[in-house]
C-alpha cells in the first residue's frame, strides 16, 4: 500500500507544519508528502491519487477544513483509506473519524489494513458542497465568520488559548446576532420555527471544537441529524451553551432534533452558513438550502 501525507501548513495557525517536522522524523516507512499551497489543494491532490487506482493510505495533517477536502475528494473511491493526524484548531474530525497520534500506529495499521465505509453530507442551494462533520446556519456560523476574520484567534493560538477566541466571539455575537425564522422541510413534512439562533445538520456528534451538538449522530447510518435551537433568551442560550460539551443540551425543550436523509432550510433574512466550521457564505432569504446524505461514500482507515 502507498502512504501519502498531506500537510496543511496553515492549520492550527501554523502549528501543523511544526508538528509535521517532528512527526516526520519518526516515520520509518516509505511515503510521499505534499504540503498544500492553498485552499482546495488537498482536494486536488486526493483527486489525483484517486486516478492512480492503487491502494493508498492518505493521512491528512490538519484540521476540519483539510479533512473535509480530503474526505470529499475520496468520495466514490474504494482504493483510498483516509485518516488524520489532528493538527488544526478545533479538530472535530479527529473526535469521531480515524486518527493517528504516532507513526508507530500507522505501521500497526499497515500490518493488516482495513477500511470502514463512511457517509458524507452535501449542502447547497443546488447541492454543491460536501461536508464530513456538519454544516449549519445561524449563530454558530456567525461566530465562525467573526473568528476567522479576527486576529484574536491568531494571537490566542500562539499562546495555546485558541478556544478562548471562540468564547470571546460567542459572547460578542450573542449581543449582535439577529434571530431568524426557519422552515425545515423533511420527508414531505414542513416544520416552522420562530426566533431561531441556529440550525445545524450533523453527520457526526461534534462541532465547534468539541461541542457535542448531536450526540446520536453516526457516520455510517445513512442519516443526518438536524438540531434547531430557538425561542431562547440570551441568558438561557448561555445556560444551554454550558451543557453542549456534554451533550445534555438536548434536554431543553428549545432544542429540537430530528433525523432524515434529505431536507431543506428556508430563512426569512440573510443568515451566515458554515461547512465543517469554515465560512460558506450567506444563505439568502427564501432560497432553499438543500441537505442530503450520501451513504458509505468514502473509506476511513479502520484502526
Ligand atoms: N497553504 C494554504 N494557505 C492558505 N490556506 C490553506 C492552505 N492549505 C490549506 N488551506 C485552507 O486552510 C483552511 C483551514 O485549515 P483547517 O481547517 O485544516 O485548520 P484549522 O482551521 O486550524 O482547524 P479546525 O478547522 O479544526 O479548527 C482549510 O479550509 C484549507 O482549505
Amino acid at each position: 500500500m502507498d502512504i501519502v501525507f498531506i500537510i496543511n501548513p496553515t492549520a492550527g495557525n501554523g502549528a501543523a507544519l511544526k508538528k509535521w517536522r517532528k512527526f516526520s522524523g519518526t516515520v520509518d516507512f516509505p511515503h510521499e508528502q505534499f504540503v498544500t499551497r492553498s485552499s482546495g489543494h488537498a482536494f486536488q491532490l486526493v483527486d489525483q491519487l484517486k486516478r492512480r487506482e492503487r491502494e493508498t493510505l492518505v493521512v491528512g495533517f490538519g484540521g476540519d477544513g483539510t479533512m473535509r477536502e480530503i474526505a470529499a475528494a475520496a468520495a466514490g473511491s474504494r482504493q483510498l483509506f483516509i485518516a488524520s493526524v489532528p493538527a488544526g484548531s478545533g479538530n472535530d474530525f479527529a473526535r469521531t473519524f480515524s486518527c493517528f497520534s504516532a507513526a508507530q500506529e500507522i505501521s500497526g495499521f499497515l500490518a493488516s489494513p482495513k477500511g470502514k465505509l463512511t457517509d458524507i453530507g452535501q449542502v447547497g442551494v443546488e447541492i454543491e458542497q460536501l461536508f464530513a462533520s456538519s454544516s449549519g446556519i445561524g449563530f454558530d456560523a456567525a461566530v465562525a465568520h467573526a473568528v476567522n476574520r479576527s486576529r484574536v484567534k491568531y494571537w490566542l493560538n500562539k499562546v495555546g488559548l485558541g478556544k478562548l477566541a471562540y468564547l470571546i466571539f460567542v459572547v460578542i455575537t450573542l449581543f449582535t446576532f439577529k434571530k431568524f425564522r426557519l422552515t425545515v422541510e423533511l420527508d414531505g413534512a414542513v416544520h416552522h420555527f420562530e426566533d431561531v439562533w441556529l440550525a445545524t445538520v450533523s453527520n457526526q456528534p461534534y462541532f465547534g471544537g468539541g461541542m457535542k451538538i448531536s450526540p446520536h449522530s453516526s457516520v455510517d447510518d445513512g442519516q443526518l441529524e438536524v438540531t434547531v435551537v430557538h425561542r431562547l433568551s440570551r441568558l438561557k442560550l448561555l445556560a444551554v451553551f454550558g451543557t453542549v460539551f456534554s451533550g445534555s443540551h438536548t434536554k431543553f425543550p428549545e432544542v429540537v432534533q430530528f433525523s432524515g436523509k434529505h431536507f431543506s432550510f428556508a430563512v426569512d433574512r440573510p443568515v451566515p452558513r458554515h461547512v465543517d466550521g469554515d465560512e460558506a457564505g450567506i444563505t439568502d432569504a427564501q432560497k432553499k438550502v438543500n441537505f442530503r446524505v450520501s451513504a458509505k461514500q468514502w473509506r476511513q482507515a479502520k484502526l
